[in-house]
């Protein structure tokens, strides 16, 4: 684990497209990491458990290059494998409390706590280093998200951990979650669906820091 015991706690956490095909999937990933993402999720339900391991090894020295922690979706043994920075973990993704001794206290754990506070006051005693809320738009990548209101992210500020949203999320509704307390905003379709994915990464940019007139 390389994880920097200081993280970026602010901005967006891009998290990979769904992709079957190794190349083409690097190819999609690859440029748009410079452009911006603070943090980067592995997370591709499409890909083979082999090529799983391929793309993490793959994205972890661009990963390394950017200063860009790599966290892995689901599967925390990867993450260990890997040298990836940590994991994000939902509920049918096994014990935080066991990935955090297994990973260390510098690895980055994240937490989907859908739309409940209780899930995310009992990650945070299981040693989650934020904690995750949504879907709070309609999502093309998940249609049947679970749907959270955005008052949670104030609710949960008294946790002390970066809060997270993730969901439908756009340059043009953004603005109204980071208002409502999101610290970091996880996308996927926003930026991978946009015709240009650069300049998405770029647009979810000025949510956190805004043009002087907006
Ligand atoms: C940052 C972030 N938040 C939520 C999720 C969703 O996790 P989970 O509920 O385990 O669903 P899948 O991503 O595994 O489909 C996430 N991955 N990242
Ligand atoms: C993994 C996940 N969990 C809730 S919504 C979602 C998908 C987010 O993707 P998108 O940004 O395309 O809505
Ligand atoms: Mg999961």
């Amino acid at each position: 684990m390389n994880a920097p015991s200081i993280w970026p706690r602010r901005g967006l956490y891009l998290l990979t497209p769904d992709d079957p095909d190794t190349d083409r999937f690097l190819a999609r990933v690859l440029p748009v990491l410079a452009d911006g993402p603070v943090l980067l999720q592995y997370r591709n339900k499409a890909a083979t458990t082999a090529d799983r391991r391929r793309q993490v090894e793959a994205l972890l020295p661009a990963c390394r290059a950017l200063g860009l922690p790599l966290l892995v979706n689901d599967d925390w043994r990867l993450a260990a494998d890997t040298g990836a920075d940590g994991a994000h973990l939902g509920q049918d993704d096994g014990s935080l409390a066991e990935a955090r001794r297994a990973l260390g206290p510098a690895a980055l754990l994240g937490a989907s706590c859908y739309d409940q506070l209780d899930l995310a006051e009992r990650a945070a005693a299981a040693g989650a280093s934020y904690v995750a809320f949504g879907a709070f738009f309609p999502s093309g990548t998940k249609p049947l998200a679970r749907r959270a209101d955005p008052r949670l992210l104030a609710e949960s500020a008294s946790l002390g951990l970066p809060r997270v949203a993730i969901g439908g999320i756009t340059p043009d509704n953004a603005p109204t979650l980071v208002a409502a307390g999101a610290d970091l905003l996880a996308v996927i379709g926003g930026v991978f669906e946009a015709p240009d994915p650069t300049a998405a990464v770029r647009a979810y940019r000025r949510a956190f820091d805004p043009l002087p007139n907006e």
